[in-house]
């Protein structure tokens, strides 16, 4: 008899399956869209020295005290400053600097004026303005003080996080390492473009599927094929083990005859069970030669579904993220459902929610059936009927799992 696991129970195998990536040195460039395996601590400051945020003329405030539009303060210009200038020379009183943004401020003075409440002079300028002391001055360390904890460990390094590393002196961070997936597509039915169809052949089309969608998480996906031969699936795969983090395969877990999966691989550390989920019942999962193995389906609806309810999960956990799960909300259907008694069914639906209304509505995208990819692409949700309900009525609120 196959065991029948709950989705829950499950998902919590392949999370476990799948553990923690290792944490990797990584150049910056290569970071974007990991998580971040330790604290990042700031080497320099932010600003790393008083600068002035506008192009002007550093001044004493008591020097322009009186200045107006009809009653201008003519000062002589001392120096130019203009950004990366590194020997920055004293401002004497009763003078000016002309400074431009980013420039380091001169010891001194204690203010900015605008360039354009002035004449611009370059030998003497006439200033329009009374300016406050510390005006467009940025301080060092306004925004991050030398020795703090720039970027906490879990951090999603997006745009701004990278670009706060790099500001702090960073060229690389320690992440966690993307995983290295092999993608096995099995079926002695499938071929592939150009290859033209004999009546019984089908298109292959679940590794593109599980490839980009592993690839949309961060981690690299290599795509390879197997009729149904134990012997050629064996070899197209065992030998190449060592190079992976995880092994994807699609097809050949069900009950019939032909189950090239599970027959290679039944007895080598891998457990074939059904979860009380549709689509995607069949799964097995297990460790071949110590490197875990995800089996799933052969339907391409069951492989996306199996995909989003343990794979997604399970990779952006070992990948480091907090948030591993789909956003989840609750709408009303727009037309009855049905699902069979004790499983779990994810029906592709379409949701939207109008203005102002709090709660949004949700319609399914296709039937039931694993075969109808195209059903799937006008989908934006998964619509998620628990295991005790066998009809949803129009009009009924659902739980909605959000792409
Ligand atoms: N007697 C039973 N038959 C079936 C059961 C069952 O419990 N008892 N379960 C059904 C369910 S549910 C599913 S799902 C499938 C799973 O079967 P397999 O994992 O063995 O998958 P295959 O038979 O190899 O393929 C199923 C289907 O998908 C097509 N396929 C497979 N690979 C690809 C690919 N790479 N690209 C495109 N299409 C693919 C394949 O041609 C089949 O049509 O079993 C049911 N049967
Ligand atoms: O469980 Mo199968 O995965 O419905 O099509």
């Amino acid at each position: 008899m196959v065991t029948v696991v709950s989705v829950d129970e499950y998902r919590a195998e392949i999370v476990s399956l799948l553990g923690t990536a290792p944490a990797v040195s990584l150049p910056l460039a290569d970071c974007a869209g990991l998580v971040l395996a330790e604290d990042v601590l700031a080497g320099v400051s932010l600003p790393p020295f008083d600068n002035s945020a506008m192009d002007g003329y550093a001044v004493r405030a008591a020097d322009v005290a009186g200045a107006s539009q009809d009653s201008p303060v003519e000062l002589p210009v001392g120096e130019d400053i203009p950004a990366g200038r590194v020997d920055v020379p004293e401002l004497p009183p009763g003078t000016t600097h002309r400074i431009m943004t980013g420039a380091p401020m001169p010891p001194g003075a204690d203010s900015v004026v605008m360039v354009e409440r002035t004449d611009g002079g370059t030998e003497r300028v006439r200033i329009h303005e009374a300016a406050v002391p510390g005006a467009h001055i940025r301080h060092v360390g306004e925004d991050v003080t030398k020795g703090s904890v720039a970027l906490t460990k879990g951090t999603v390094l997006g745009p701004a996080q990278l670009g706060l590393a790099a500001a702090v002196g960073l060229d690389k961070l320690t992440v966690r390492r993307p995983l290295r997936v092999l993608v096995v597509s099995t079926g002695s039915e499938l071929v592939v473009p150009p290859r033209e169809l004999k009546h019984g052949q089908i298109y292959e089309s679940n590794s593109i599927t599980l490839a980009s969608a592993i690839r949309a998480l961060g981690c690299e996906a290599e795509v390879a094929m197997s009729i149904d031969d134990v012997g050629m699936f064996r070899w197209s795969v065992e030998p190449r083990l060592g190079e992976f983090d995880l092994v994807v395969t699609s097809g050949g877990v069900s009950a019939g005859a032909y189950e090239v999966v599970k027959d290679a691989l039944t007895g080598l550390g891998v457990k074939f069970q059904k979860v009380a989920m549709q689509p995607g019942g069949p799964q097995g999962n297990g460790r071949w030669n110590g490197i875990p193995v995800v089996t799933l389906p052969g339907n391409p609806v069951s492989v996306l579904v199996s995909f989003e309810a343990f794979l997604r999960p399970a990779i952006l956990t070992a990948l480091g993220h907090g948030t591993v799960d789909r956003h989840r909300v609750r709408a009303t259907l727009t037309e009855r459902l049905r699902s069979p008694a004790g499983r779990r069914q994810f029906r592709r639906g379409y949701y939207s929610q109008r203005d102002g209304q709090v709660t949004g509505e949700v319609g399914p995208r296709g039937g039931p059936g694993s075969h109808l990819l195209a059903a799937f692409t006008q989908a934006n949700c998964l619509i998620v009927l628990p295991e005790d309900v066998t009809e949803a009525a129009q009009g009924a609120e659902v739980d909605v799992l959000l792409f």
